[in-house]
């Protein structure tokens, strides 16, 4: 289809004057709205007002401009259908063969701070996706373009053929129902986020293309990673690659899972994650003394693992880091020295996340796909207090048990169930992680952490349903044992860690993580 009428209206005027250009040297005549006709015409770009063709002024301060049969009849007609080219004809109706639409920015006002309900209405664009859609329904005749990164190709088209192909036109159209979905999806949660409504009755979510992956968590699965279009700030989605090669599906899940974990803490923290699992966890003075914690928690598995931190990554962590193979580090920031020395590094991976004063995961929902659907949760952002736990043992924690008591509580729910942690002096010694049965993983911490276990504590993300656990625990010589509590057989565990001299809390709260 050879394209002699082009429609010009976008928000994003990026680029316009050139491509707009550019269309006038090929004869293509420009039709545009206000905004759009203004800055064309100041460029010097032949151009023709919109209420021209439509013999209707814009109202309604541009609610009404382009809503007009003369205009939607230009796109949808069929051009080689004798009713409908009679019905241009008789309406004079002219044919539009391309339309450059972007959309009013709804996004970027709902994230304005303070701004209204009306300012954020009055961004709702209703003549630019009615539009769109009817110019990509009309594919066959009709070339759309919604973005200005395929300016280009379509100039370069046109320049060769005087025309678009079908595939380029069928691309842009699927691009732009894509884009049109995902604005009113956009509207929705902001009407749903407004009505305080989690769970709508139609979960519209959307996803901009962060980047194509390699393969996914195999060579064999094709994978790209997306991103939402309003990610917080602290997110893996959100973080700066500072250095290194491009990151997998597993380097950004595991990277993930370790920021999730070490925005529990508020003091200086280092977590080193494995398949998901933490698998050595710290805290310290500083985070040179935190790292060197999460190191020596399991010097073996920490080896090409992913590392995070919550305070700034100075030179002498970064001198502890170089040491050993790293596959990321994860940081609010690094010191200049820092990033100098780690930046010598070739596969090391280093990302910046920005907020270190967060102290808990990011809120939000929680999407798993399962087959043919999809379960949603809140985020899971439960945190428990000493004051909020009970004491059910005849001994209660001393004030250094309650501290590394309530550090394990935070790790234990970031190890997938069954999941037991063993730590002290502010460190994990031994994780067992998704295990088929309570004692397993028990057996696996309390292995890992060997003869260090003596005067240890213990956290389980889930209660004891026998006592045979506690059992284990006293066998290795932990002192101190933290877990939701609400099992029927709560009492025998009890009688068990009493038996022992063990001090053991509830939380009356579990972290089940599938
Ligand atoms: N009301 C209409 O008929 C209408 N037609 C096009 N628009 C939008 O107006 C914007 C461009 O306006 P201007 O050219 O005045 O800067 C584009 O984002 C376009 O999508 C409209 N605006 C809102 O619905």
């Amino acid at each position: 289809m050879s394209i002699r009428r082009a429609l010009i209206s976008v928000s994003d005027k990026t680029g316009i004057v050139s491509f707009a250009k550019q269309l006038a040297e090929l004869g293509i005549e420009i039709i545009s709205t206000g905004g759009t006709h203004r800055v064309l015409e100041e460029a010097g770009v032949p151009v023709t007002g919109i209420s021209e063709v439509t013999h209707f002024p814009e109202i309604m301060d541009g609610r009404v401009k382009t809503l007009h049969p003369k205009i939607h009849g230009g796109l949808l007609a069929i051009r080689d259908l004798p009713s409908h080219t009679s019905a241009m004809e008789e309406n004079g109706i002219e044919a539009i063969d391309l339309v450059v639409v972007n959309l009013y920015p709804f996004q970027q006002t709902i994230q304005k701070p303070g701004v209204t309900v009306e300012e954020a209405i009055e961004n709702i664009d209703i003549g630019g996706p009615s539009m769109v859609r009817s110019a990509a329904k009309n594919h066959q005749y009709v070339t759309v373009v919604v973005d200005p990164a395929d300016y280009e190709e379509v100039i370069a088209q046109l320049q060769k053929d005087g025309s678009t192909s079908l595939e380029t036109r069928r691309q842009l159209a699927a691009k732009a129902f894509g884009h049109t979905a995902a604005y009113d999806a956009l509207i929705a949660n902001y009407f749903n986020e407004l009505l305080g409504i989690t769970f709508p009755e139609q979960l519209t979510v959307t996803y901009n293309k962060q980047q194509a992956l390699r393969y996914g968590e195999n060579p064999h699965q094709q994978a790209a990673f997306y991103r939402e279009p309003r990610a917080a700030a602290g997110t893996i989605a959100s973080a700066k690659q500072l250095h290194g090669k491009e990151l997998s599906y597993n380097n950004i899940n595991d990277a993930n899972a370790a920021l999730e974990l070490v925005r529990e803490f508020s003091e200086p923290a280092v977590v080193a994650v494995k398949h998901m699992n933490p698998c050595g966890v710290g805290i310290g003075e500083t985070i040179s003394a935190a790292y060197q914690k999460a190191y020596e928690a399991d010097p073996v598995s920490i080896f090409g693992g992913i590392v995070a931190a919550n305070r700034p990554i100075d030179k002498e962590t970064a001198e502890q880091m170089k040491g050993i193979f790293l596959e990321i580090i994860l940081a609010p920031s690094f010191t200049p020295e820092a990033l100098e020395l780690l930046s010598t590094k070739k596969n090391l991976r280093l990302l910046e996340w920005g907020d270190s004063s967060l102290t808990e995961p990011a809120a939000g929902l929680k999407v798993q796909t399962v087959g043919g659907g999809a379960l949603v949760q809140e985020a899971d952002l439960g945190q428990v207090t000493q004051k909020q736990c009970e004491t059910v043992t005849e001994r209660a924690p001393s004030e250094e048990e309650w501290k590394q008591l309530l550090f394990a509580w935070k790790v234990v729910k970031h190890v997938k169930s069954n999941a037991i942690v063993v730590a002290k002096d502010s460190r994990t010694l031994g994780v067992g992680a998704g295990q088929m049965n309570r004692v397993g993983s028990a057996v696996i911490a309390l292995n890992q952490a060997g003869d260090e276990a003596k005067g240890a504590v213990l956290a389980s993300d889930a209660f004891f349903p026998m006592k045979d656990t506690v059992e284990q625990a006293a066998k290795a010589g932990i002192t101190a044992i933290i877990q939701p509590g609400g099992s029927i057989r709560d009492q025998e565990s009890i009688d068990e860690a009493n038996k022992h001299g063990i001090a053991m809390v509830f939380t009356g709260m579990r972290h089940f993580k599938h």
